[in-house]
């Protein structure tokens, strides 16, 4: 991973309308080349306006994001447009013809050959989860740059959605493509990105590595009477039970390990706490130098 940021974003704001609240809002973050990262957040946060933003589909109403151009950048969108009266081969045709000179057909006739989908299908003969296949493999053909995906394996049966997962990854990695994805199944995000961005009520709540992240939080339990000693940290969530407290807490240093039991949270604990805690402290960690990563 390369410290050159794919997408840029400076004070990014987004109003649909002046009389509506803002669906993005202070948004500032650096997405490293070839990173592949998560988009999380609860429905409304603001994750697709923020696709449509680095997809170059909408402008922001205020503030800056720096992003491939349009001819270097796919994106899948929830509603997946595909002309229902082409067929599989001809919607592919019809992606070599828009996309002269980079369409990728090895890529994409891998992805529509692994669903077992026939070329002479009309795509309204499709199920969703195949029109999805579809929609991807016109994606990974364009051989972007950067690959946005809004919730892209929604409509897929949990084993055609690990294997696609794992072949839009391999691809991705074969031609150090950018991935961004958003999604609901945290568990689908974990193995597969090394970056994270939180969105919550149109402002970034962590941004960064997501080893970093985790490292930066322990699960922290110990007497209840003793949370004073918690106050010189970041204390993210906690609640008490009898007289046990247990909380998500970002140490700024030692615990006394003699009160307090600690563990790294999983990516989903850390990020459920953070749901249910929108007043935390926002955290943006910086991308890793190359250095680092080699430590
Ligand atoms: N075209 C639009 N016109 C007006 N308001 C919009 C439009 N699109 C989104 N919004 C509003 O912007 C906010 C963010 O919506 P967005 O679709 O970006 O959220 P999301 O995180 O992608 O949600 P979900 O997980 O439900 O897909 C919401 O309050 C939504 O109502």
């Amino acid at each position: 991973m390369t410290d050159d940021p794919v997408i840029e974003a400076t004070g990014l704001g987004v109003r649909y309308a002046r009389r509506r609240g803002w669906a993005l809002r202070d948004c500032s973050f650096r997405l490293p080349a070839h990173s592949v990262c998560a988009l999380v957040g609860p429905n409304g946060a603001g994750k697709s306006t923020l696709l449509a933003l680095a997809a170059g589909l909408l402008r922001p109403t205020e503030g800056t994001i720096g992003a491939p151009p349009r001819e270097e950048t796919a994106y899948v969108g929830q509603d997946k447009p595909l002309y229902p009266q082409l067929t599989v081969d001809e919607t592919l045709r019809m992606g070599r013809e828009l996309n002269p000179g980079r369409w990728d057909a090895q890529s994409a006739e891998r992805i529509v050959g692994e669903g077992g989908l026939d070329g002479s299908a009309r795509i309204r003969s499709l199920s969703g989860g195949q029109r999805t296949r579809v929609a991807l493999a016109l994606a990974l053909g364009k051989r972007p740059s950067l690959l946005l995906l809004d919730e892209p394996m929604a409509d897929l049966d949990p084993l055609a959605r690990h294997r696609l997962m794992g072949a839009l990854m391999a691809d991705a990695a074969d031609h150090g493509t950018s991935v961004v994805m958003s999604s609901h199944i945290v568990a689908e995000l974990e193995n597969v990105c090394d970056h994270l961005l939180l969105v919550d009520g149109g402002r970034i709540r962590l941004s960064g590595p997501v080893d970093d992240i985790v490292a930066a939080h322990r699960l922290v339990t110990g007497p209840a009477a003793a949370v004073d000693d918690l106050a010189s940290h970041t204390v993210v969530e906690s609640r008490t039970s009898g007289r046990l407290l247990t909380a998500l807490a970002r140490p700024h240093g030692p615990l006394d390990a003699g009160t307090w039991q600690t563990a790294h949270p999983s990516l989903e604990e850390l990020l459920l706490a953070h749901l249910r805690s929108p007043g935390a402290p926002a955290l943006t960690i910086g991308p890793r130098t190359a250095e680092a990563v080699r430590a």
